[in-house]
């Protein structure tokens, strides 16, 4: 069948709207089989390798695939959690606290987690909202600046799955929020409380996924994204230029990658007069491999080993207030027009009668 047969519907049944709160995805365990289906369905994405897909192929299945299961699953097990992967566990956590937080509002909405690559997949939450009634969606990635490797993938699979639907419902799709005030301010309270408790710091390090360089001349804005936030949360700070730094991290493979990296700035941070450095990742809305374990472990070692005498790692947006608050902002913004504010009931109530009346005049 070309076509996926419809959830059951009955008369009567309440529309629904949906949220699909979607991130990169994880492995299922900390272990080399589990690392190689996840690497292996991850770096098959042409929007993550950019490069002939036979070539790939070749360089993927005969090196990268034996080589790297092993060494990630290692560093996964450094991190991983009695619940899991923290990605998972924040994605999970995170999409339940949006449920809640947009229902105190008054918004009549189902979220559901979802990865791009593993489990649940985009396919399986659009499957269960539309098993729910869901007739409009809103498909809000966790990646605020904009990047073919991962925003633009999370839309094709959004639109692998349209193509196998009958009946489709009304999509959204959220391209980026890096510069959305709320979220810039969830962020700058994230570092503010750090500051209470330990005293205000000279050097704050702004830590992004890096990126092929090459995808910026090819026009991707995620560079560009990046810059910005970074600016507007400086900005939020009062920092001078002087103040903080912008670098990218999680280099993968030869090609040229987005400069400053940031392992080699934590290095000479020391020698440049900082003892102490604060490192936050406002690219990631989630703690998770590369937060923890190459920024947190790793990236303290670096410094550390480097002559600096104090490293704070402040933590992702996770489950914190302030930046549910910002992900619901600009998730009721994205909603606007769609009813999420009639109650179910009423919902019911008048889509029955519609309905009723609309068999009515059909018989
Ligand atoms: C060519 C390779 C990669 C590109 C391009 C890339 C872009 C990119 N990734 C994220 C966010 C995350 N990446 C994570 C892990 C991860 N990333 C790559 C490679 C590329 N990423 C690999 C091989 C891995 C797996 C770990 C490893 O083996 O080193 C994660 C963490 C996932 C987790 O399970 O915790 C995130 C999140 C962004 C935002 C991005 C481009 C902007
Ligand atoms: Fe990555
Ligand atoms: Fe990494």
């Amino acid at each position: 069948m070309r076509f996926q047969p419809e959830p059951p519907f009955t008369h009567g049944q309440a529309p629904r709207i949906g949220v699909v709160w979607a991130n990169l995805g994880t492995p299922d365990a900390p272990t080399p089989a589990a690392l190689r289906r996840y690497l292996g369905e991850f770096l098959s994405d042409p929007r993550v390798v950019e490069i002939p897909a036979l070539v790939w192929k070749v360089i993927l299945h005969g090196i990268i695939l034996r080589v790297r299961p092993a060494k990630s699953a290692a560093k996964y097990a450094s991190v991983w959690t009695p619940d899991g992967s923290p990605l998972a566990v924040w994605t999970t956590r995170q999409a339940k606290l949006l449920q809640g937080y947009l229902g105190e509002r008054g918004h009549s909405v189902t979220v559901l987690p979802a990865m791009r690559y593993g489990q649940p997949s985009i396919a399986s939450a659009l499957d269960a909202l539309r098993a729910q009634g869901a007739d409009k969606i809103l498909v809000l990635p966790a990646y605020p600046q904009y990047s073919g490797a991962t925003t633009a993938s999370t839309f094709d699979a959004v639109s692998s799955w349209v193509q196998k639907v009958r009946r489709v419902p009304a999509l959204r799709l959220v391209a980026e929020y890096h510069d959305h005030p709320a979220y810039i301010e969830a962020l700058a309270a994230s570092v503010r409380a750090h500051w209470k408790v330990e005293g205000p710091s000279r050097m704050l390090v702004m830590s992004f996924h890096g990126m092929p360089e090459r995808t910026l001349h090819l026009g991707d804005p995620y560079h560009c994204q990046c810059h910005k936030t970074a600016r507007l949360l400086a900005e939020a700070l009062e920092l001078s230029k002087d103040q903080y730094r912008v670098t990218f991290q999680s280099r993968f493979g030869k090609a040229k990658w987005l400069e400053p990296s940031t392992e080699p700035t934590l290095k000479a941070l020391p020698a440049q007069g900082h003892e102490r450095v604060d490192v936050i990742c406002p690219g990631f809305v989630a703690d998770c491999l590369e937060t923890l374990e190459e920024i947190q472990m790793e990236g303290k070692e670096a410094f550390l080993q480097a002559g600096g005498k104090q490293f704070h790692y402040i933590p992702c947006l996770n489950a914190d207030h302030a930046g549910i608050s910002a992900l619901v902002q600009i998730a009721t913004e994205q909603l606007a027009g769609w009813p999420t504010t009639q109650a179910p009931n009423d919902a019911d109530g008048k889509a029955s009668a519609a309905r009723a009346r609309d068999m009515g005049a059909a018989r």
